[in-house]
């Protein structure tokens, strides 16, 4: 049987990417430190998967199982050794985490075979894959990295399916009926059910991150602020579902212009994202989808990144403003990032945020904008 390696059996690993694999005839072997997910999977040998419809579809996703990256280095760097894939959902902030291992585990893999490994980074972050890829390279010696030419390839992607947090106790998972997983490669690569390759991911990216994410994000600072828990229940305030519709124009003007997007399509794409969100069946949480806002106040990230194209560009970003104000006022107290950005704030106030962590001048017009919008939702 064709064999694969994914790292994260989390949400999306299990709901999503893992299952592709399984469907496309893959043993999949999960990798992940939860140590309790990792006995069920050995265990049970198969979950569910559940459409979050009214009709609760239900697929059976079989040929899985678990290794621990923390205990079980032998086994893991086994597993690369045989796989076709080698796929990772696990959060940005630990792809350098698990790199050496993986490093070390190519380093074995293309000592004693010249079959093609394809190493593939689904996670929320343009050029995620090129990232994950610089920190095998920083742990490998040089012999190694020559080997591994025409052996590894690397391809970034971009991967869209709402999964919230699930009932821990079960392997079971819950997804929104509605997935995209796009690729970028050249390549002529095993097919996998699902799989969509691009010569070009920059526009799916940022048309799938400064629309859904950014989207999502605006739901979740200014539910989070009015006092809600999920998402559905947030969009149900007319003034948040029209400042959520007014941020997506703002991206909107920015992806039609940058990528010559057809306006009407788009504006269909945006429609449609807005009415995955109103799911009542996912019950997704705003501090879930809130979660890590220093990542997400990033520079390349959701937030950031479209104001500074929409300035750039001449657009309107005053919306993106309103929503990076409402992610400075997250103070979710289980969330370390939420509390480390309202320290931040108590020492040095919200400008110093914007200057460290989203790489905004103090003086610059955005950062000016942010902060009276920040005072006046404060108020
Ligand atoms: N959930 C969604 O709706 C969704 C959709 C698209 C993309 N994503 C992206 O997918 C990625 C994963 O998100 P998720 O929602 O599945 O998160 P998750 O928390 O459900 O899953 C992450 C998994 O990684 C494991 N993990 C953490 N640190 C680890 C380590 N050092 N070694 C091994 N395993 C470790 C955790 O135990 C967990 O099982 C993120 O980049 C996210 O942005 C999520
Ligand atoms: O995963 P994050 O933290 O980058 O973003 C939170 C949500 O917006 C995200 O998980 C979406 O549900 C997902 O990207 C939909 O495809």
């Amino acid at each position: 049987m064709k064999q694969t390696v994914h790292f994260g059996a989390g949400n999306i690993g299990r709901g999503f990417i893992g299952a592709l694999f399984s469907l496309s005839g893959y043993h999949v072997t999960f990798i992940d430190i939860a140590e309790q997910i990792i006995n069920k999977l050995n265990e049970e040998k198969s979950y569910q998967v559940k459409l979050a419809t009214k009709e609760k579809e239900t697929v059976t996703i079989k040929n899985v199982s678990g290794l621990n990256n923390i205990n079980q280095e032998s086994e893991v760097k086994e597993a690369i050794k045989n796989a076709t894939y080698l796929t990772t959902a696990i959060g940005p902030n630990i792809l350098p985490r698990i790199a050496p291992l993986i490093a070390r585990g190519i380093s074995e893999r293309v000592t004693v075979t010249d079959e093609k490994l394809y190493v593939i980074a689904c996670e929320n972050q343009i050029g995620a894959t090129d990232i994950l890829k610089k920190h095998i390279f920083d742990n490998l010696d040089e012999e190694t990295k020559e080997k591994i030419e025409g052996r590894v390839y690397f391809f970034n992607s971009a991967v869209d399916r709402i999964v919230p947090i699930q009932d821990q106790d079960s392997l079971d998972v819950l997804v929104e009926p509605y997935y995209e997983w796009v690729v970028e490669t050249i390549e002529d690569i095993p097919p996998v059910k699902g799989m969509k390759i691009v010569e070009d991911l920059a526009p799916f990216i940022e048309r799938k991150l400064f629309t859904v994410n950014t989207g999502h994000a605006v739901i979740a600072y200014l539910g989070y602020l009015e006092g809600k828990s999920t998402i559905d229940q947030t969009l149900t305030d007319e003034e948040i579902a029209n400042q959520v519709r007014e941020t997506l124009k703002e991206t909107g003007a920015y992806l039609v212009k940058e990528y010559g997007l057809d306006e009407e399509e788009h504006l269909n794409y945006i429609n449609k994202n807005i009415e995955r969100f109103k799911n009542p069946y996912l019950n997704d949480g705003v501090t879930r989808v809130g979660r890590a806002p220093i990542r997400k106040l990033g520079p390349e990230d959701r937030l950031i990144r479209p104001a500074i194209q929409a300035e750039k560009a001449g657009l309107s970003y005053t919306n993106l403003a309103k929503a990076i104000a409402a992610t400075l006022l997250f103070d979710n107290p289980e969330d370390e990032e939420a509390m480390k950005i309202q320290e931040m704030i108590k020492e040095h106030g919200p400008a110093y945020v914007l200057k460290t962590v989203s790489k905004l001048d103090e003086e610059s017009e955005i950062t000016k904008e942010v902060v009276r919008q920040y005072k006046e939702l404060k108020k």
